[in-house]
């Protein structure tokens, strides 16, 4: 039911924008500050991004900064073969299902010099809560990081699970299934044993994961390649021991996208996480992840409650980096990062760049996904 409409708005979108420059593009509008350059001094992103992921990134300040730098930001018409598109020097995409996995690949496959960030297989860990957290216990035990001990629940009744012994009250019910939808977003904190039975409104399967006290503050790490921002925003709030008794209260509650909360003020004199820190934790889950574009909510457990561990409760592809102040120069120097040393058809000679069959026949040095994957695998 969610992807006709999502389909629908892309397409209607795509049509709006004004085609520029090449015939057969579909392109972010140039914007009206910009002197007239001549094409070839370009490299050209192409961004294959769901419509409302549009909105909040590719915002006129972004499209500007990038051609200010000669990157021109051309969004791809998901309802057209993507092989047949281009020429891109670089692609990043957010997009769901086989459908246009098996794009990538063959994308790749006609064009195997331009890199696609990033690679789906290492995308797809990040869609399952169930092995989106295993490169956090991959990450050596000295950086000091942990993730909340959790259960899949398949569809049985939770109450029978025999784990479910090992797991401390309170709990988070979160969807598995991490699919862009507002349902991936809906969760319950549940309280007490009996609370597990509301939780055959939410759809199976489910991952019961304990909710660590943490002061309501949550540390939001945004990657960029090698750069790691991080902002705090506000979180829930502490559950006390005594809640978790009172029967007289509702045994769970339902939430969603608590994070996109500010910062109470109550809160707003928090320490952030150092520096350091962040930096190696950061770097050692792009390593671990095989993945550029990413954040992670991290939180501090309460020292009342606990001993001030960290732990990594959230890792999100292609967040929402229009919220890290300064992304538009940084998403631009990340670009510039990954494109090749000369554009795609400025190595084709004059006249070329619209030749995609010229590329057939010339695939160049060979760094698609395979390139991408393999400096994964070196870094
Ligand atoms: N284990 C936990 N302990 C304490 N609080 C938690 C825990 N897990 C989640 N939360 C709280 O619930 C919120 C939502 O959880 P989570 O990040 O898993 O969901 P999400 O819908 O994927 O969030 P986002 O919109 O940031 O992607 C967190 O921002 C945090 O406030
Ligand atoms: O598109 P889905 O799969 O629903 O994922 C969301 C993430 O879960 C959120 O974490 C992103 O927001 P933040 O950038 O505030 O984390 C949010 O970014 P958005 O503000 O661009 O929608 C999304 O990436």
């Amino acid at each position: 039911m969610h992807k006709p409409r999502q389909q629908h708005e892309q397409h209607r979108l795509v049509g709006q924008v004004a085609a520029w420059c090449l015939p057969g593009l579909i392109m972010a509008p140039e914007p009206q500050s910009s002197s007239p350059r001549p094409c070839h001094s370009y490299y050209t992103v192409g961004y294959a991004l769901l419509p409302s992921k549009v909105s909040s990134v590719v915002q006129p300040s972004l499209v500007a900064l990038a051609a200010e730098r000669e990157v021109r930001l051309v969004a791809v018409d998901v309802t057209r073969p993507l092989a047949e598109q281009g020429p891109f020097d670089l692609l990043v995409h957010k997009m769901y299902g086989r459908a246009w996995r098996a794009q990538l690949e063959e994308f790749s496959a006609v064009h195997p010099s331009v890199p696609v960030v990033d690679a789906p297989a290492a995308i797809d860990r990040l869609l399952d809560r169930a092995t989106m957290l295993n490169a956090v216990s991959g990450l050596s035990a000295s950086v000091g990081v942990g993730v909340p001990r959790q259960v899949v629940v398949n569809g049985a009744d939770p109450n029978d699970l025999p784990v479910l012994g090992a797991l401390r009250f309170p709990l988070i019910a979160k969807p598995l299934a991490v699919d862009g939808s507002a349902e991936s977003h809906e969760m319950r904190l549940v309280y007490r044993r009996d609370g597990l039975r509301g939780l055959r409104g939410l759809r199976a399967p489910l991952v019961l994961q304990e909710f660590v006290n943490h002061g309501g503050v949550l540390y939001k790490i945004y990657v960029l390649g090698d750069r790691a921002t991080c902002v705090s925003r506000g979180s829930l709030p502490d559950v006390p021991q005594n809640r978790l008794l009172d029967v007289d209260t509702e045994p769970s509650v339902p939430f969603a996208n608590i994070s996109n909360q500010p910062l109470p003020d109550a809160a707003n004199g928090a320490d952030m996480p150092p520096a350091g820190f962040v930096d190696e934790v950061a770097r050692g889950l792009r390593r671990a992840l095989g993945l550029h574009l990413f954040n992670f909510d991290m939180i501090r457990e309460s020292e009342e409650h606990g001993c001030g561990r960290y732990f990594i409760i959230d890792i999100n592809y292609f967040p929402g980096y229009a919220k890290m102040p300064g992304y538009e120069s940084a998403l631009t120097d990340f670009f510039l990062e990954m494109l090749p040393a000369t554009p795609v058809h400025a190595q084709l000679g004059p006249g070329s760049g619209l030749d995609i069959e010229a590329r057939k026949l010339d695939p160049g040095p060979g760094i698609g996904l395979r390139k991408v994957e393999s400096d994964r695998a070196q870094a």
